[in-house]
């Protein structure tokens, strides 16, 4: 099996092309192998690359623990990246999809290491049961600021308070105004996070964000991502993040979002329902793995 090591803002991903040759079988097991850092390539996300009628490229991405996720924002634009590389693509525009979504993509910059890259995430959706999640929507539909309790013991707070959406895949975001430590440094991420993302009441698990508000276009914020653990970035949760902030007026449409491997920008044009994410895609190396 040929691949491509590859990242956006340091989320890494194993790329698999299956455009010309035929699909992985057994996927579960192959994946837990290469996504593993010590035993085998090591990655945040192992991505196939399949022809598709209805746009330009299918991709469908996994998890390291071989779960499957509907949406990924950074592999999105590795994707795209790599589109534009191979020539499967001759315009700057094209269109990817992932799972139910069509991500249309614009690239801004392009060099055959790194290439920066727009990709339309499309629109949140809030109901409780498109998330989905168990926790009550207020009167207007949104799971705002919900109360949920942690498992005693885990960590210095009883409960947090939690704002959620799906940007395809589910999102959970915890804001560190909300937390005794302010900063999103000293959150709790490796306590907090796992207890979110196995709650109860998100019966696919869910994705945690943790955001610290430095300003109203300034966001910062470590992720918890469900079937992987702490990653250095989540683009489908920056994105849930910039939604988030503006739901609970802590910040405006355009926002810099600093993560812990780089920086993204987010504009969440609210009245067309789209999510706009800009970020870096870069190709590291190309291996082989034995099937
Ligand atoms: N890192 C990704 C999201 C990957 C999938 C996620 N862990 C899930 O299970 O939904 C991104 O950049 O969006």
């Amino acid at each position: 099996m040929r691949f491509t090591k590859m990242h956006g803002t340091a989320n890494d991903y194993v790329v698999v092309d299956c455009l010309a040759a035929s699909t992985p079988a057994d996927l579960e097991p192959l994946i837990r192998a290469v996504c593993d850092r010590r035993r085998g390539v090591g990655a945040d996300g192992f991505v196939l690359i399949l022809p598709d009628e209805t746009a330009d490229a299918e991709m469908r991405m996994y998890n390291p623990d071989g779960s499957f996720a509907a949406m990924c924002g950074n592999a999105v634009r590795c994707v795209a990246k790599h589109l534009r590389d191979t020539r499967r693509v001759d315009s700057r525009e094209f269109v990817i999809r992932s799972a139910n979504r069509r991500v249309p993509i614009r690239v801004l910059q392009e060099s055959a290491e790194q290439s920066r890259i727009e990709a339309n995430l499309g629109s949140p959706r809030f109901a409780p049961n498109e998330i989905p999640t168990t926790l009550p929507a207020g009167a207007d539909g949104l799971v705002r600021q919900v109360s949920l309790a942690l498992p005693p013991g885990t960590a210095s707070i009883e409960a947090v308070k939690v704002t959620c959406l799906s940007m395809g895949n589910p999102h959970c975001v915890v804001f560190t105004d909300t937390l005794p430590d302010r900063s999103v440094d000293h959150a709790e991420v490796l306590r907090i996070g796992p207890a979110i993302e196995t709650a109860s009441v998100f019966p696919e698990r869910t994705n945690v964000e943790f955001i610290e508000v430095v300003a109203r276009g300034h966001l910062r914020q470590r992720t918890w991502e469900r079937g992987a653990g702490e990653t250095l970035a989540c683009g489908s949760g920056a994105c849930a993040a910039a939604v988030a902030a503006v739901m609970t007026d802590r910040a405006d449409r355009l926002v810099t979002i600093e993560l812990r491997g780089g920086t993204l920008e987010v504009h969440y044009r609210e009245d067309e329902g789209q999510v706009l994410m800009t970020g870096d895609a870069v190709t590291v190396f190309e291996g082989s793995w034995p099937e």
